[in-house]
């Protein structure tokens, strides 16, 4: 917030895209490694190789679809590439949870600042809970947390953002509805946030317009079934176009607009039972990060649209924004979303 603060008070532009990149990575790094990983040597090396994980995990492998073309990824540097990320990562990681073994050595065993590589440290190392877990499971799971909630969470935020700035009506409405029940209070609680309706709309509107992992996680068919009147067999991989179903004019008025107004008296959620809306997954793989995601979207807009107001660099219109796509995992804007924060209201 000062960061915005200051770039207020000089009418700078802020790369927005840049940093709801970094808010994610702090959140999330300090819920899984008890830690913000952002600063100095070490920092800047695992940015850069969660980036390159991150590409690696978007990058189309020919082996993947046609087998006998396996070779292929030996010879264009795929391979090369996921060995060396993966032995960095473990590198990295390991020497992440050796920084908790030796924390909770020499503190005792203090329960304040709990966090989940603790936990999942007690667990390795307690057998009386009847679970066990080793080493190589920790990383895999911190690493999974991390793949999997940052640049997701990162990318409705800045979607989110770019289509208030392209609807300064829905902006307007926002603020009315954040700073009335706000009323002048800085800190956001979840009492705030279960009352705020329309920003939660504005989040779903989000979700179905900008579905983060269009193409979700490929799947397996066990067995042969048939779905609506299509057979797939066994071991078929089957991929779920969320983003289609997002624009699916059975499903949905005027698809191709933006309009949080349509989720107000609907009971569509996107817990992965209706499926007109699965932005998250549905199923016992479903996302099991819902909550978290959801938190931290809501509170990270509630605050800068509570606290700023926002125009585009430059006098520009919504209409004139760029609104290419990246192509990855989750989809960003191709072009880095810049704003001004106009006035500050703390
Ligand atoms: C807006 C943010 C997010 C979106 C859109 C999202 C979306 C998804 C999707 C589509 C899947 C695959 C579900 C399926 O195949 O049915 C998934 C899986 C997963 N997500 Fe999320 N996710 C988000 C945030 C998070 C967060 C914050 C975390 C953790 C803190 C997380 C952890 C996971 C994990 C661990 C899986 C794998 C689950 C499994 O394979 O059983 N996600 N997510």
């Amino acid at each position: 917030m000062e960061k915005i603060k200051e770039s207020c008070l000089s009418s700078s532009p802020l790369n927005m895209s840049d940093l709801f990149t970094a808010i994610t990575n702090d959140v999330v790094c300090r819920s899984a490694f008890g830690r913000k990983y952002r600063d100095g040597a070490i920092g800047e090396k695992f940015l850069q190789l969660i980036s390159e994980f991150l590409g690696l995990l978007g990058t189309i492998s020919v082996g993947e679809f046609i087998p006998w073309l396996v070779w292929i990824n030996r010879v264009n540097g795929f391979d090369a590439r996921v060995d060396y990320v993966a032995k960095e990562l473990d590198e990295f990681l390991e020497g992440v949870i050796q920084e908790h073994a030796d924390m909770e050595n020499s503190s005792g065993n203090d329960e304040s600042g709990e966090n989940f590589i603790d936990i999942l440290l007690k667990i390795y190392k307690d057998n009386t809970t009847g679970v066990s877990i080793d080493r190589d499971s920790i990383k895999a799971i911190i690493l999974d947390v991390f793949a999997a909630g940052t640049d997701t969470t990162s990318t409705v935020l800045e979607w989110a953002m770019t289509e208030l700035l392209r609807h300064p009506i829905v902006m307007k409405k926002l603020q009315n509805e954040l700073r009335g029940i706000l009323n002048g209070k800085q800190d956001i609680t979840d009492v705030d946030l279960e009352k705020m309706h329309y920003l939660k709309a504005v989040v779903k509107e989000t979700l179905r317009y900008h579905t983060p992992i269009p193409l979700l996680v490929p799947r397996e068919a066990r067995k042969d079934v048939n779905v609506m009147g299509y057979d797939i067999a066994a071991g078929t991989m089957v991929m779920t176009n969320a983003w289609a179903i997002g624009r699916d004019p059975l499903y949905w008025d005027e698809p191709e607009k933006f309009q949080p107004e349509r989720f107000l008296n609907s009971s569509i959620d996107f817990k992965g039972l209706d499926f007109q809306l699965i932005p998250f997954g549905a199923g016992r793989r479903g996302c099991p990060g819902i909550s978290f995601a959801m938190s931290t979207n809501e509170l990270v807009l509630a605050s800068i649209i509570q606290k700023f107001d926002w125009e585009l660099p430059n006098g520009a219109k919504g209409e004139d924004l760029d609104m290419g796509e990246r192509p990855g995992v989750s989809i960003h804007r191709k072009i880095p979303l810049f704003a001004v924060a106009t006035r500050c209201y703390f």
